[in-house]
């Protein structure tokens, strides 16, 4: 199944490794057998493409990633602590101090400003917070300027944006307050191949600015060339 792991050596799960996930295996209610994964080694800062065609568990497994579901069998690392093991609440607490997560529908809060989105996390979480620095509004409102967002888009309400604006709502969400790992779904299904190409490439630059290691699931092997990393997925054996 693995196509090409990522990064570090296997079996030096430690401090170095954004993420390590061993023998992974999940079963949603009515599936007569589990879907299994490939390990996933990455290590911080590294960027990985994670791809596979409609249905073979890629969304799976970031739920997986970011603790949303609980593994059948097996355990994922992240930063070092196996959250797999984890309630929920802990889990909870972690997701919101360490990862940025860009979901396919951006899951953007309706009634909240560009700007207003942006800054969430930094609101929910005070580790983030503390990472943005005192100006939190100021933090988003740049970020959202960094991926081609006026002030003016800022502050309007995100329900009046269009796709492409949302997206860079949702990754500016996932930057801020500079989380250890981002996990992104699919967030260029609906762009066209020369706005995908570019977002792709400032959300890469950005994210390696700040050191944040990056799982970007895509079942389009086109954006493939952006990345060192890659893992296939290709359904239940
Ligand atoms: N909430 C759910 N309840 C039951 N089964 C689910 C649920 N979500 C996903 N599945 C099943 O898990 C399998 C993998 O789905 P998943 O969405 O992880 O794949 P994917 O590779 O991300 O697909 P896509 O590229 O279409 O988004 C599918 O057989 C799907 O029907």
């Amino acid at each position: 199944m693995t196509e090409k792991t990522a990064a570090t050596p296997a079996g030096s799960a430690g401090t170095d490794n954004a993420i390590h996930t061993r023998a992974l295996a999940y079963r949603w209610p009515g599936m007569d057998t589990a879907m299994v994964f490939p390990d996933i080694q990455l290590a911080r800062g590294e960027h990985l493409f994670l791809h596979g065609p409609s249905g073979t568990g890629k969304s799976t497994l970031l739920g997986l990633l970011s603790g949303l579901l609980v593994p059948e069998r097996g355990t994922v690392q992240l930063l070092g602590e196996t959250v797999s093991d984890w309630p929920n609440g802990a889990r909870d607490r972690f997701r919101a101090d360490h990862l940025g997560i860009i979901f396919q529908q951006f899951n953007l809060v309706p009634y909240l400003t560009a700007s207003g989105n942006a800054e969430l996390p930094c609101r929910l979480s005070s580790s983030r917070h503390k990472r943005a620095g005192p100006g939190v509004s100021t933090v988003a409102r740049s970020l959202l300027a960094q991926l081609g967002l006026d002030d003016d888009t800022a502050h309007r309400k995100v329900t009046g944006l269009s796709i492409g604006q949302q997206q860079r709502v949702a990754a500016a969400r996932a930057l801020i307050g500079a989380p250890e790992i981002i996990l992104a779904d699919e967030p260029t299904s609906a762009l066209d191949t020369d706005n995908r190409d570019r977002f792709l490439e400032l959300l890469l630059t950005m994210a390696a600015e700040q050191g944040t290691s990056v799982v970007f699931v895509s079942h389009d092997q086109a954006l493939a060339r952006h990345f060192h990393d890659h893992i296939a997925l290709e359904g239940r054996s």
